[in-house]
């Protein structure tokens, strides 16, 4: 292959920080080219020790930098549609950390644009589905050994909720990847949304609703649920097991070494997603990098994006609401027939 891909990341904080590690040190066939931040002391902190990078406090001009041919978003959410639109405007190929856009009338004008394009230049940050584990359920699911999936059970637990974290971003911001990733297992759209609270722990935050449980129905009938709390004190435990007319399968159980002492098993417990997902994070940006350097999207795309930003918002009514609520999702357009699923 060719040369290179020059990456220009935008946004260096826990996220970006730890792509530009991986992009100049795990990944192969790219560099890190250009890195944007308005904190420009953070962007010189995740590129020290980097040949050739440049550093810019705006996005545009990382967009232009000399050597930049993909972009990795990393920004905060609300910055996501304007850096879409604008590697868009160069034809540039992204990787977009979720959420695509957190509003999902902004995703729907990514979208549009895309359209407008002929052509998909996204993929979406949803990193779960390169995780070896969830991988092989979607191998499982996709054969007939269970036969048909009926229920998936999900939990989603973080240590603690960094500051700002709101009751909405318990869905929207974890939650999403549940949506992304049932979607994705089971090939069906998510369809209506109902959000029951238990008694909030004394360890959130004053006024936080946490934890949350939330159901979700589908277009085929099954029904998902995620038990999301994100102060739960003790580990970043992600889990989902699916339940299917001839059997079951798990997921999420054994992270790390066991060890074994008289009459006692200890294993450790995961503290964040930056651990727990080491492996899908490599393997997502791999597969990007590898996917550009062909020429070709592969992977969640802007659509997965969209439907993502529009089940979290109805799931945030619902959760208001206290009432089911359904999904109203726009028509798919043509050039998304197909793609990933
Ligand atoms: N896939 C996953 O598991 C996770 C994904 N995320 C996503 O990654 C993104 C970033 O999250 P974090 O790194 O946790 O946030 P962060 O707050 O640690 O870092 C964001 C950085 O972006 C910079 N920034 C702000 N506006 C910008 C702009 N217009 N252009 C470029 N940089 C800008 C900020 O100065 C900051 O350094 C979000 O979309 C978040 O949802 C976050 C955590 C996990
Ligand atoms: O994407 C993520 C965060 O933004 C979100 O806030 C966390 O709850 C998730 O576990 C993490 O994967």
């Amino acid at each position: 292959m060719g040369d290179l891909l020059g990456v220009a990341v935008l946004g260096a904080g826990h996220m970006g920080a730890d792509h530009i590690r991986r992009l100049d040190r795990v990944v192969n066939g790219a560099r890190v080219a250009a890195v944007a931040d308005p904190d420009t002391e953070r962007a010189k902190e995740a590129t020290a020790g980097i040949d050739g990078v440049s550093v810019h406090a705006e996005a545009e001009a990382a967009l232009a930098a000399p050597g930049v041919n993909a972009v990795l978003i990393a920004s905060p959410g609300p910055a996501h549609e304007e850096a879409l639109l604008a590697a868009f405007a160069r034809g540039l190929p992204v990787l977009c950390e979720k959420p695509l856009v957190p509003d999902s009338a902004g995703a729907l004008r990514v979208v549009e644009a895309e359209v407008r394009l002929g052509r998909r230049l996204t993929q979406t940050g949803f990193m779960r589905r390169y995780d070896t584990e969830y991988a092989r359920l979607k191998s499982l699911l996709d054969g007939d050994r269970l036969g048909r999936p009926l229920m998936l059970h999900c939990t989603h637990r973080n240590v603690s909720s960094p500051p700002g974290f709101t009751s909405a971003m318990l869905i929207n911001s974890s939650v999403s990847h549940e949506i992304d990733a049932a979607r994705w297992l089971l090939g069906q759209e998510l369809t209506a949304v109902t959000v029951l609270r238990p008694g909030s722990s004394a360890h959130a935050p004053a006024g936080l609703v946490d934890p949350q449980f939330v159901v979700f129905e589908t277009s085929g009938g099954a029904l998902v649920d995620v038990e999301v709390f994100v102060n739960c004190g003790f580990g970043y435990q992600v889990r989902c097991e699916a339940v299917c007319e001839r059997g079951g399968a798990r997921i999420g159980e054994e992270h790390s070494m066991v060890v074994t002492t008289a009459g006692d098993a200890r294993s450790e417990v995961p503290q964040d997603y930056l651990v727990r997902f080491a492996n899908a994070y490599d393997r997502e940006v791999q597969a990007w990098v590898d996917a550009t350097r062909r020429g070709r999207v592969t992977g969640p795309g802007a659509w997965d994006g969209y439907a993502a930003s529009v089940v979290a918002e109805a799931g945030v009514r619902a959760l208001e609401s206290g009432a089911r609520t359904s999904v109203e999702q726009a028509p798919r357009p043509e050039l998304y027939d197909g793609a990933h699923r």
